[in-house]
């Protein structure tokens, strides 16, 4: 599988698995930050670590990178053992997002993008070709763009030339840490939607930290709870871990509102539909497929207690207010 962006020739990596096994990160004060960690992330899986604050989550996520040595334990990526490599080679295979970018100020756009691929010796013409194309793919016009230094751009432009230069060199594994915290709600909703189209396209292994359980709902394949110590309390797919809390701990985490979350990644399913009603006039429109969060909202604005579901703009069924409830509660 190509998964460079752009489909060039400059694939030499594709996604590998990360294994966490018996992960233990005791600081030189004592502080056991992670106790004892085991969990599985596929090749191409996007994976959210979230929890309390303190938790760990960040230790988690740098100890892949080595930027932190874990004190006991394994980790894996596809089946070497990282452990034992060097570093600083490791982080060039390892994308890394923070909060805030880190960008280099005094360095171009371009530049920046183009950081790992100098350090590993690229050919000029080809790093050039490289960074044009990955601005491009984050949605930054390469013209406009690369020639500006980071304070020249909006906080949402930053935290998508971080992206860029994340994936500069193709790595084979994708970490980010609170990656759209610094933006406000709507920058941050809608590079949550970029980001996810990005991830269809590069399908990258990801490893990323939030604290907003939203986010971690839109983006996550997997979600894995985290609560002090480094416990895993759950790991399990959005629905699943909002449809099913698996302790106490978690079922507080996700919070009372948890049905409406749930709605918002729960298909309409067909087997759910009633006939389509004679009279449709009035009522709300959804493709299947939509959600039922989708359906509750187009009832709301339409004011109507039913939605008409189509495929292809064909009528196939109806789903009414109580159905959509019952799908919440599950
Ligand atoms: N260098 C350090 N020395 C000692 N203790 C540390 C060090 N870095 C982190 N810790 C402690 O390890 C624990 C886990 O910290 P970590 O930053 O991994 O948590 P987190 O879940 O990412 O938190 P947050 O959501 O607040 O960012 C905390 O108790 C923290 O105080």
């Amino acid at each position: 599988m190509d998964v460079t962006p752009g489909g060039t020739a400059d694939a030499g990596h594709s996604a590998a698995s990360i294994t966490l096994d018996g992960i233990r990160k005791r600081y030189p004060d004592g502080t056991e930050a992670v106790r004892e960690l085991s969990l599985e992330v596929k090749a191409g899986e996007l994976v959210v670590l979230i929890g309390p604050s303190g938790c760990g989550k960040s230790t988690v996520l740098r100890m892949v990178n080595r930027l932190i040595e874990p004190t006991g334990g394994r980790i894996l990526l596809g089946d070497e053992d990282i452990t034992r490599v060097d570093p600083v080679r490791l982080r060039r295979r390892i994308g890394y997002v923070i909060q805030n970018v880190g960008l280099f100020p005094h360095q171009t756009v371009s530049a920046n993008v183009g950081t790992v691929p100098r350090l590993l010796g690229w050919p000029r013409e080809r790093i050039r070709r490289r960074t044009g194309e990955l601005l491009e793919l984050v949605g930054l016009d390469p013209v406009q763009f690369g020639r500006r230094y980071p304070h020249e751009l909006s906080g949402g432009q930053r935290q998508r030339v971080g992206v860029a230069r994340a994936l500069a060199a193709d790595p084979v594994v994708l970490l980010m840490d609170e990656p759209f915290s610094a933006v406000d709600p709507i920058v941050r909703t809608r590079l949550q939607e970029e980001f996810l189209r990005l991830q269809a396209e590069v399908r990258k292994t990801i490893v990323l930290v939030t604290h907003d359980l939203d986010e971690a709902v839109r983006l996550g394949d997997r979600i894995a709870v985290l609560s002090e110590g480094g416990r895993l309390e759950q790991y399990d797919s959005p629905a699943a871990l909002l449809g099913a809390p698996a302790s106490p701990f978690v079922r507080e985490f996700v919070g009372a509102d948890r049905g409406i979350r749930r709605l918002a990644v729960t298909p309409v399913p067909r087997d759910a539909l009633a006939p389509v009603p004679p009279d449709r006039t009035g009522l709300p429109t959804l493709t299947l497929g939509g959600s039922a969060y989708d359906a509750l909202a187009a009832m709301l604005t339409a004011g109507t207690d039913a939605v008409v579901v189509t495929v292809d703009g064909e009528p196939v069924g109806a789903l009414d207010r109580t159905r959509v409830l019952e799908l919440a509660r599950a």
